[in-house]
């Protein structure tokens, strides 16, 4: 166990850190904090919910001047609401320091934007389409970044973004320096990313797994056409306080959420072509417990950190393991139990094993439940509900009723009629999802292969700024790659 003072952080840094409730650090905190505090770049891997954030966020604040009101440290993520996510962290760990940061990204008014870095603050945390924006219209001086983080760094060094990040980086004053996270970070990646870096201190975590030990990982072997029928019964059956499910496009998404919603579920979707407002206001109900149930592309897969999530079912199943990864990392964080549940049809069985191979990981087979199955599992949480309020022992003023009923009906009617009124039954809506084709692993090594040359090296291909710009919304341009890929989000 290293406790933060141990780790020499700062007096307003630890007040804070104890209001946040972290009363020792995590493994990897515990490894780079030091390192970054002492000045070098640093790649560090561990995987989802570990605490990474703060393994950067903390190194980075000690090393900003609170006195000069610019920009000393600069943060770059894949997605607005990670960056987002990401600017709340800082500024709750920087709380006491006199630090601000700001989180900037597509789809907010730039006028907006210009006021609030008018205002100085001395973190910026960015998505990389709005941060060139506002390079280019010298709306952002990023001449005095001390330190720069790519969160998520494998995404952010991958085909998409990659020449982004070297702009960016370009225009930081030589001799900053730079820390890399993620929970992923194929070979390929790793090797770019020492390129951009001054000798960097590697820190891997040392798991047996590349997933996170308590996440039950099952999978169904299961046809395309019964999958949403099989969504359903799951559940019916487990209830789930809060569920993210992944399909792999944005029409699917629509679907999936819209069948939810038309069977009674508290339902909905969340990817790259809605509105910045649809997108908060989505996540925002998610966190709050007001909707049961979020639909995603690969939008949400990373960094997202939702607590109370229970369930991930990946109606479709990734093209990329380390795309897995990160999804059923959105459960399970922070110490917490969780379960993922993995469709696959039988055609992509294969892929099933590739990913296991990449994540050193197992999925338990589990058998598809049936319809009969979830209607035992709501009657079950209706039974739960009953018993409680048998042991309230609050029932006297209901006697005299209780008795009247079973005047005229037998016990098991009555009860039978009590507990149908409050079971929530599945409407039978019926509901179409528009296939796809299935992954295959020829296919998906085949496009790795080729893709790896555009991917991991920098090329821009076809699709242009696709994939950079898919997570800035609005921008959705489409080009051969992002169909190829199949990433459309
Ligand atoms: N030392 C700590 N003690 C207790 N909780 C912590 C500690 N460090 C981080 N946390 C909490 O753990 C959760 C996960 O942290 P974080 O989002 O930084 O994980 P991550 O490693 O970046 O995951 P991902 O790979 O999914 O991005 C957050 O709610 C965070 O506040
Ligand atoms: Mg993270």
């Amino acid at each position: 166990m290293t406790t933060f003072n141990e780790l020499g952080v700062s007096a307003p840094i630890m007040k804070a850190l104890n209001n946040m409730g972290f009363e020792e650090a995590t493994p990897i905190q515990a490894q780079t904090i030091p390192l970054g505090m002492e000045g070098n770049d640093v790649i560090g891997q561990a995987q989802t919910g570990t605490g990474k954030t703060a393994a950067f966020g903390i190194p980075m604040i000690e090393k900003i001047n609170t006195k000069q009101r610019k920009i000393q440290g600069l943060v770059v993520a894949p997605t607005r609401e990670l960056a987002i996510q990401v600017a709340e962290e800082i500024n709750r760990i920087g709380k006491f320091t006199g630090i601000r940061a700001l989180a900037i990204f597509g789809g907010q008014h730039m006028e907006r934007q210009i006021r609030a870095l008018k205002d100085g603050p001395q973190i910026v945390v960015a998505t990389p389409g709005r941060l060139l924006d506002h390079m280019r219209r010298r709306t952002i001086n990023i001449s005095m970044v001390q330190v720069a983080v790519l969160d998520e760094a494998d995404e952010m060094l991958n085909m998409g973004f990659i020449d982004d990040i070297r702009e960016i980086l370009k225009n930081i004053p030589e001799g900053h320096q730079t820390l890399l996270f993620s929970a992923t970070m194929p070979k390929e990646i790793r090797d770019i990313a020492t390129n951009l870096m001054n000798d960097p201190k590697e820190v891997k975590v040392k798991a047996k797994e590349m997933t996170v030990e308590n996440i039950d990982q099952y999978f169904i072997e299961i046809p395309e056409k019964h999958k949403f029928e099989t969504l359903n019964n799951h559940l019916d059956i487990n209830s789930p306080d809060l569920a993210i499910v992944f399909s792999r496009t944005k029409k699917r998404v629509d679907e999936i959420t819209e069948g939810l919603q038309a069977r009674g579920y508290r339902a909905e979707g969340i990817h790259g072509d809605l509105t910045q407002g649809k997108r908060m206001s989505v996540l925002n109900k998610f966190k709050h417990g007001r909707v049961d149930v979020l639909v995603a592309t690969d939008v949400a897969a990373r960094g997202l950190d939702i607590s109370g999530v229970t369930h991930v079912y990946n109606f479709d199943i990734p093209q990329d393991p380390e795309s897995y990864v990160h999804r059923i990392g959105r459960t399970g964080r922070a110490g917490k139990t969780g379960e993922a549940i993995s469709f696959i049809t039988p055609r992509e069985m294969a892929h099933l094993h590739l990913i296991e191979k990449t994540t050193k990981s197992k999925m338990k087979r589990l058998m598809p439940p049936s319809y009969k199955d979830a209607q035992r599992g709501q009657q079950q949480v209706t039974i739960e509900k009953l018993q409680k309020t048998i042991e309230r022992q609050d029932l006297k003023d209901y006697h005299e009723a209780a008795n009247d009923l079973l005047q005229d009906n037998d016990s098991v009617t009555v009860i039978a009629a009590a507990l149908k009124m409050l079971t929530k039954e599945r409407k039978d809506t019926p509901v179409q999802i528009s296939s796809v084709a299935p992954i295959s692993v020829k296919k998906a090594q085949g496009d790795k292969r080729r893709n790896n040359n555009k991917r991991y090296y920098g090329g821009r291909g076809q699709g242009g700024r696709g994939q950079g710009g898919r997570n800035q919304g609005g921008r959705n341009r489409k080009g051969n790659y992002q169909k190829s890929r199949n990433r459309n989000k």
